[in-house]
């Protein structure tokens, strides 16, 4: 089956929101920035971001439309949250306009409808978009590394992705080709099942083809991890690179822009242990897994017979699950590599695991 259509509605409607995302990005405002219940900060381009690909999905997709998103509107509707609702509503409006393919103009009301509109449960039937509207939000108030990332998933398995990653430069961050003259940034990674993985400039220009690092010695190659030392375990992920032989540094970054740069071969690894007790969500890891495996993990011939893909798991060797609802059910991590290297970095893996269980 084909997703093209659905993949064309993604790429537009990621690439809007990135441009929202950056257009915040330059003139960020104390104002600007909530922290929720579970005091992770959000932004208006946040709220922005979703409601701008929720409304321009339903508006494509009306029938039976399913979303799961990051955020809701809860906060946005307390007293004295207006004046934030409407500068929200002002950026939506404003990216409408300068598409140029839309008339509408939303009330406050509709923005805040379009948000709560990712409120879905998911599962194993049905199609359901998956949309986390800025992943790596503190990257993204530190003027960092952050993504759109959006999915869709069909009978429960991912079938497409985007990943817009407007601070990430077109060409290598790593290894011999890091301080290329060429500093232009913004990518658009997208794929759809069983047809491999893409890049393009945010502006559409021209497309290529990428493929993961064909590495096959650890001792050549660079692995990823959070930026944020409380999302993924560093002393454990140096000990399993130690373990494996990688002599380079961790490239520390965040949100999902790892999984587009290690689709494009920038680094051959990348390992996210988060402490004891952390449930993953679904928006965190579908667009990036399709992204670097290039076809869905659960179509078994593809998985085993493709070369150019990577390998997305979790840190007892199973496949990511996205059928579940809006939490992955996953054992300890998640681990990613191509398919040489991933054997040597699971054994790693499960060494390390070990010793640390002893050493407690
Ligand atoms: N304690 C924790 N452990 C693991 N992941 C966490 C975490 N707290 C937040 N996160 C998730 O980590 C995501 C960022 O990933 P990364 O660590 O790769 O930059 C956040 O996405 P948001 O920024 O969308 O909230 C959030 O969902
Ligand atoms: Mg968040
Ligand atoms: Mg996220
Ligand atoms: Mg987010």
């Amino acid at each position: 089956m084909s997703y093209d259509k659905e993949l064309a509605a993604a790429k537009k409607a990621a690439s809007l929101a990135a441009r929202l995302c950056q257009k915040v990005q330059k003139v960020l405002l104390q104002s600007d920035v909530q922290s929720k219940n579970n005091r992770s900060p959000v932004t208006v381009a946040d709220y922005g971001s979703q409601a701008l690909v929720s409304f321009l999905l339903q508006q494509e997709f009306p029938a039976g439309f399913s979303l799961i998103a990051e955020e809701d509107s809860k906060d946005l509707r307390k007293d004295g949250a207006q004046e934030i609702v409407e500068r929200i509503t002002k950026l939506v409006n404003d990216s409408l306009t300068s598409d140029g393919s839309y008339s509408v103009t939303l009330s406050t009301e509709d923005v805040l409808k379009a948000i709560d509109s990712g409120k879905s449960e998911g599962g194993s039937e049905g199609r359901h978009w998956v949309l986390d509207p800025i992943d790596g939000t503190k990257g993204f108030l530190r003027g960092d590394q952050y993504a759109v990332a959006l999915a869709l998933l069909d009978r429960g398995k991912v079938v497409l992705g985007v990943l817009a990653c407007p601070n990430l430069p077109l060409t290598c961050i790593s290894g011999a080709d890091r301080h290329s003259p060429n500093n232009e940034v913004g990518c658009l990674f997208f794929a759809e099942v069983g047809g491999g993985t893409y890049m393009q400039p945010l502006d559409g220009s021209s497309t290529v083809k990428v493929q993961v690092s064909a590495v096959e010695n650890p001792e050549e190659a660079s692995f990823f991890e959070s930026y944020e030392a409380a999302h993924s375990m560093h002393d454990l992920s140096s000990l399993i690179a130690q373990k494996l032989g990688v002599k380079a540094p961790p490239v520390r970054m965040d949100s999902q822009v790892k999984y587009g740069a290690l689709s494009r071969g920038d680094g051959a690894i990348y390992i996210r242990l988060p402490r004891k007790g952390y449930r993953e969500k679904i928006w965190d890891h579908a667009a990036g897994s399709i992204v670097v495996s290039g076809m869905d993990q659960f179509h078994s011939v593809c998985y085993f017979l493709s070369k150019a893909g990577g390998v997305v798991t979790d840190a007892a060797g199973n496949p990511l699950d996205f059928s579940r609802g809006r939490y992955l059910d996953l054992d300890t991590g998640i681990i990613v590599t191509n398919q040489k290297l991933m054997p040597s970095l699971f054994k790693a893996v499960r060494e390390s695991l070990e010793e640390k269980a002893l050493s407690l």
